[in-house]
């Protein structure tokens, strides 16, 4: 599964260039299935994940074609309704190809999905909210069989603002005679793209990013090939905030859209940075240790994210006092506690709150990344860290960060990966 080793070192320095969003390419390339034509898709990240979505869609007929981020995919070929089952159990946004198959062509058939395991996750907000568009959905042998009964839009509230649920939902609906509204939708800056990306297929969304979105449903005629330009990717960006945060460092922060990342940004400066923005690139500077932040809770967006929880977490180990961090997306989400206590944090977690008691300095153990986030904040522990750390089960790290190793190195930070 592969380690880094990472040597401690005193700061980072240098440029850092983000990639596209990993949760904003997946249901992109998910949702080209839908309408059978040539799509190009700019600025996909070079990840796992994404190589496990072009597998899936690969095996069900489709022609993909990847090089330098920009993808080439022909989707006229879709060759069935079943969605490869291993592959649908590895990775989170393989649940989204529900939805999209369904409009491509009436049926589906698809295995509960994989992705990071941080708690439950259900997917009966999904099932719902296509039921109620007129799709069947059956269980048989542990899999999904949905058939297109009689497809009406229809009004449906969200009992929770759940991303998949609404990107389900949205692929699904884009296609349903009538009109389909969405209340308490995710307002995620990935939902916005999604949303861009079908109105440039020609549907008819709107409201994305609002607590309401509207879909006319249209039956999509054209052929032509449709080209879209993926969004940066919020969360690789905060990650290297955080790792900037955490030690005396100045870095530059390129290709970001600051707006989708306000909430990282203002609690970094809160704790003590100084972080300018200029047109897409932020700079941040810090210059001793970080203050403890009261209380951190994580909430959908525009709340601070979960997906930034255990960075910031990591960040919080050596600041100055007590940070408390509350975990309120996912029941789950703390299983970089122990690999951090094994470096010299001081941590308590009671339920979904953490107590982190800043100490002057981690040192380096061999730690384990038990999931994507969780893994960046041990490489961010390990920076700072006296000595030398080796992460071993690097592959969840992968899933999610373009290039990491290259990236890092070049801000100065001593890794191999082996
Ligand atoms: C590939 C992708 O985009 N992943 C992101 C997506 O995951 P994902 O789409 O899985 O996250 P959701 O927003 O759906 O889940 C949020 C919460 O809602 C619950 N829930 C969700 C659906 C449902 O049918 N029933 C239900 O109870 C979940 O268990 C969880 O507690 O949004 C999360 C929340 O921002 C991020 O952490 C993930 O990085
Ligand atoms: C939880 C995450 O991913 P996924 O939903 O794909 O498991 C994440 O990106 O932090």
């Amino acid at each position: 599964m592969g380690s880094f080793i990472i040597q401690g070192s005193k700061g980072l320095e240098g440029i850092v260039d983000i990639g596209g969003s990993k949760n904003a390419a997946l249901p992109i390339i998910a949702s080209t299935v839908i309408c059978p034509r040539e799509y190009i898709l700019e600025n996909i990240p070079d990840i796992e994940d994404v190589k496990d979505m072009f597998d899936i869609l690969h095996t069900m007929g489709c022609k993909i074609q990847y090089e330098d981020g920009v993808a080439l995919i022909d989707t006229r070929d879709l060759n069935t309704f079943k969605v490869p089952e291993k592959l649908v159990r590895k990775i989170r946004s393989s649940i989204i190809l529900m939805g999209a198959v369904l409009q491509r062509t009436g049926n589906v058939e698809i295995a509960y999905p994989g992705g990071c395991e941080i708690g439950l996750r259900p997917i009966d907000l999904h099932l719902k909210g296509l039921r109620k568009l007129g799709v069947e959905i059956v269980e048989k042998n542990g899999l999904l069989i949905g058939t297109v009964k009689e497809p009406e839009g229809i009004e449906i509230s969200l009992d929770y603002p759940s991303v998949g649920a609404t990107e389900n939902i949205m692929l699904y609906a884009v296609g349903v005679p009538g009109k389909t509204t969405i209340y308490n939708p995710a307002r995620e800056p990935e939902i916005v793209d999604l949303q861009n990306f079908l109105n440039i297929c020609g549907y008819e969304i709107s409201g994305a990013g609002t607590g309401v979105i509207t879909i006319e449903g249209k039956n999509i005629k054209s052929t032509e090939t449709v080209e879209y330009k993926i969004i940066s990717d919020r969360i690789e960006a905060g990650t290297y905030l955080s790792a900037a945060a955490s030690m005396k460092s100045k870095i530059y922060i390129r290709n970001i859209e600051k707006s989708h990342f306000k909430s990282i940004t203002s609690i970094y400066e809160d704790a003590g940075c100084e972080i300018r923005e200029t047109k897409g690139t932020i700079v941040i500077k810090n210059s001793g240790r970080l203050n403890a932040i009261e209380k951190v809770t994580t909430q959908p967006y525009p709340g601070f994210p979960t997906d930034m929880q255990a960075q910031f977490m990591a960040s919080m180990a050596t600041a100055n006092g007590i940070t408390i961090i509350e975990e309120t997306v996912f029941d789950s989400r703390f299983k970089h506690v122990p690999e951090l206590q094994k470096m010299g944090a001081n941590i308590t977690t009671i339920g979904r709150v953490a107590v982190v008691e800043g100490v002057e300095r981690l040192t380096g153990a061999e730690v384990e990344s038990k999931d994507l986030r969780g893994g960046a904040a041990l490489v961010i522990a390990a920076l700072g860290a006296e000595g030398t750390t080796k992460i071993n089960n690097i592959y969840h790290i992968n899933r999610g960060y373009e290039k990491f190793v290259t990236k890092l190195q070049n801000l100065g930070v001593i890794i191999t990966e082996v």
